[in-house]
């Protein structure tokens, strides 16, 4: 049986991911953007630019061709930024096996469409629920690129697939669960970096624990509700997808998301954050498209809705802060 996996997108979660799969018995080839960072892989065993000082297992290579990358994989990986998969992947989609199973490990709703991820994998490749899948946790990119031991939940519609997928990622520094709530799993992902976002500007502001855990355990409350409202099980919300990632995220300074917040806290404008640093921080674009999915679904979504206007520029960080507080007073549960 074949082994061998593309991964598509080169940067700290596609690179980190290869030593995942490298150590679970794959072959990896890696298709990345710019060609020297490719060289590099290939050279010095080692993606300067996004994981420098990690050295890379033999069974992964790297090349600028995604037809190359692509060809004899069946198993296809995207980790890319959310909002360029579906150019990305309307080029790449010729060249994916008929069979080929594709992976999403991004965290991110399309603008505009507010499609998930698996949602644009289908629609640009005609794919079945059989052929798309999920990975996502508690997996800060630089710890499992450590080998630091870490668990995350592989999610497909089919369990088959699901438990295909786990036995190629169960390395000895990793443990995936399956699941069938590819759903739930993404608006864990997506949401998570949002409510990061605000944890971010708490601590900017120099706020402590209090708030930070009153924001996320808050943040918690408005994933659930939107996700239980599209279908998703209440218990990957509790799981690693939900709060095992949004734990991880929100309080490790390794979170992009996290740093984000945290530089808008101290009275950085969104240019001058995103001038200041080359990775993506996926909640600054989700933020509107999760509020605009809470809009139309009906439900309540605070921190969607005033990270939103942070990140617009409409409001301070601090007037954030307030107007969580601020709010209606009401049940917990509600
Ligand atoms: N880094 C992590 O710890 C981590 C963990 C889990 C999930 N994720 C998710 O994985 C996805 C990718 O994140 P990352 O951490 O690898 O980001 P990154 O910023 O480290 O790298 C992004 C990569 O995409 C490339 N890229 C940027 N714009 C592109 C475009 N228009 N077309 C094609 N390629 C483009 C960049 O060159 C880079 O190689 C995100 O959705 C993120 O939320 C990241
Ligand atoms: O660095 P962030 O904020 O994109 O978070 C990385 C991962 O999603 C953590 O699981």
């Amino acid at each position: 049986m074949s082994k061998k996996v593309a991964i598509l997108g080169a940067g700290s979660w596609g690179t980190a991911f290869s030593i995942v799969l490298a150590d679970g018995g794959n072959d990896v080839t890696i298709w990345g953007r710019r060609e020297e960072v490719c060289a590099a892989i290939n050279d010095q065993h080692e993606n300067v630019d996004y994981l420098p000082g990690i050295e890379l297992p033999p069974a992964v290579s790297a090349t600028h061709d995604h037809e190359k990358a692509l060809a004899g994989a069946d198993v296809v990986v995207l980790a890319v930024p959310s909002q360029s998969l579906r150019e990305n992947l309307t080029e790449w989609a010729p060249y994916v096996g008929k069979d080929a199973v594709m992976v999403s490990l991004m965290k991110g709703v399309e603008l505009g469409t507010l499609d998930r991820m698996s949602e644009v994998i289908a629609e640009v490749t005609g794919a079945g629920p059989e052929r798309i899948a999920v990975i996502s946790g508690p997996n800060l990119a630089k710890e499992i690129a450590r080998r630091e031991p870490a668990a995350s939940v592989v999610a497909c519609a089919d369990v088959d697939v699901a438990q295909m997928l786990q036995r190629r990622v169960h390395s000895p520094a990793f443990r995936p669960y399956t699941s069938v709530d590819v759903l739930g799993c993404e608006l864990g992902g997506a949401y998570k970096n949002v409510v990061a976002l605000s944890v971010g500007m708490a601590v900017g502001l120099g706020f402590g624990d209090n708030t930070t855990a009153s924001v996320i355990t808050r943040g918690l409350a408005e994933t659930a509700r939107l996700a239980m409202k599209l279908g998703a099980n209440p218990l990957t919300l509790m799981g690693l997808a939900g709060l095992g990632d949004l734990v991880a995220t929100c309080s490790s300074p390794l979170s992009r998301n996290r740093t984000f917040g945290e530089k808008l806290g101290k009275g950085m404008t969104t240019d001058e954050v995103v001038a200041s640093t080359r990775q993506v921080a996926e909640g600054a674009k989700s933020c509107s498209s999760l509020l605009a999915l809470a809009t139309q679904s009906g439900v309540d979504a605070p921190i969607a809705h005033h990270v939103d206007a942070v990140v617009a520029g409409t409001m301070t960080a601090k007037d954030m802060m307030d107007a969580f507080i601020a709010r209606d007073t009401k049940a917990e549960t509600d």
